[in-house]
């Protein structure tokens, strides 16, 4: 198990926090939303009061994308988050930068700009050449310890990530203990163990349905959204042209890839019964066996819903990854509303997905076993992968 802030004397020490608060836009200058920053007010809230010099490192979008921006926003909120003073800094490793690090008092914390304005952090690195890039040669000399609490980045080898510990002790953070903590002991969760593939990624969902079912973790795989509609193709349904095509486009290879998992562990991977299409502005659900439709299949119909309620009555552990449907329109949230619903009722739900906790919360559904702060890599744990920013980190 890797160090945690139980080991780090931060009292006067200046640490470096990587944090993942990558987060939604409204435009460059607001938040859309702060969960990410408020996920790690624990971490961040312990070291202020043990009088670290806390110096957050962290990124925000992709170079060339929408989001791609300054820190500064989130410096202002987790200002208002905090109790302890918070400053924001416009430079990532400058001279500027490293005097400000050196001049922060016990107890406070600085922002520094976004790690990915520089070119080096967005390229995967092995850890000792992490080391060597200027953003941690620069920053690491002025720090005492780095601390990882950066779950969701944790599948990226990239200096910030990777680097810091080949040259500072390195420590695991709160956020980061508890995700390895529960995703890392899904193995020894209460059975039966039922997991709940839908959303988006299809590719990635097939990916996770067979590691689980290959490696005893899942009982049952239900699926739902263009993952089971994929299923659905695969099992011979005639959906209709519009929704083969929306899986094609997402993944020309997934029909055959669910076809090689229904014949292998067809008695463990559960199927939707009727979907949900929009005909002259109104939802209208059709069973599997009344299609193909003209029309899209955008969300699980009410006979699915009732079958998966039944499998999830039984599950002693549910792990869910994406919605049922395109729950951002009220004709399709139902499926992904009385799915999460049902998994609510069982004393062991575990949500895996960026996009997925938006949701929910978008929805109300809260009072989940755990919701992971994590996408890519909940899904890379998932399915046993490891992260190469964890295997860093200190023992
Ligand atoms: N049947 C469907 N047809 C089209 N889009 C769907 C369908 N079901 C779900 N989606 C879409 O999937 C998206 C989220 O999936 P995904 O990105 O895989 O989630 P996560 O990031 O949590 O893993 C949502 O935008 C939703 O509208
Ligand atoms: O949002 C993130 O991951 P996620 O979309 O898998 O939840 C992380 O901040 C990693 O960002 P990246 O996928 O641009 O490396």
């Amino acid at each position: 198990m890797v160090r945690t802030l139980d080991s780090l004397d931060a009292a006067g020490a200046a640490v470096g926090v990587r944090v993942d608060i990558n987060s939604p836009l409204t435009d460059a200058a607001t938040l859309a939303d702060d969960a990410r920053l408020r996920a790690h007010i624990e971490t961040l809230t312990e070291l202020a009061a043990a009088d670290a010099r806390t110096v957050v490192i962290a990124h925000q979008g992709r170079p060339g994308g929408d989001e791609f921006g300054t820190l500064e926003p989130h410096a202002e909120r987790l200002d208002e988050l905090l109790d302890a003073p918070v400053e924001y800094c416009d430079a990532t490793f400058s001279a500027d930068a490293r005097s400000r690090v050196r001049g922060l008092a016990p107890g406070g914390l600085l922002v520094l700009e976004n790690t990915r304005f520089y070119s080096e952090e967005y390229m995967q690195w092995e850890p000792s050449e992490a080391a060597d890039t200027h953003l941690v040669a620069k920053l690491a000399p002025v720090l005492d310890a780095y601390v990882n609490d950066a779950f969701a980045a944790a599948h990226r080898s990239q200096p910030s990530l990777v680097g810091f510990p080949q040259r500072l002790p390195s420590y695991a953070g709160r956020v980061m203990e508890t995700e390895l903590e529960v995703l890392g002991s899904i193995g020894g969760s209460p059975e039966p163990r039922v997991y709940v593939l839908g959303g988006a990624k299809v590719a990635d969902s097939i990916d996770v349905a067979r590691s689980v079912l290959e490696r005893g973790l899942a009982d049952a795989v239900v699926t739902a959204g263009i993952v089971g509609n994929a299923f659905l193709l695969a099992d011979g349904v005639t959906l209709g042209a519009a929704s083969a095509e929306i899986v094609n486009d997402r993944s020309p290879e997934a029909v055959k890839q669910a076809g090689e998992l229904l014949d292998e562990f067809g008695h463990r991977l559960y199927l939707p019964r009727d979907v949900a299409v929009e005909r002259d502005g109104e939802r209208v659900e059709i069973d599997t066996e009344s299609l193909p439709a003209a029309e899209p299949a955008m969300d699980i119909g009410a006979r699915t819903v009732s079958a998966y309620a039944d499998i999830l009555e039984d599950a002693g552990t549910v792990i869910l990854n994406g919605p049922a449907g395109v729950f951002e329109n009220d004709l399709f949230s139902f499926g992904t509303r009385e799915l999460y619903e049902a998994a609510l009722r069982t004393d062991h739900s575990i949500v895996g997905g960026g996009d997925t906790a938006a949701a929910l919360r978008s929805l109300g559904l809260e009072g989940f076993t755990h919701v992971s702060t994590g996408g890519g890599a909940a899904l890379r744990m998932l399915t046993g992968g490891t992260l190469p920013a964890v295997e860093v980190l200190d023992d």
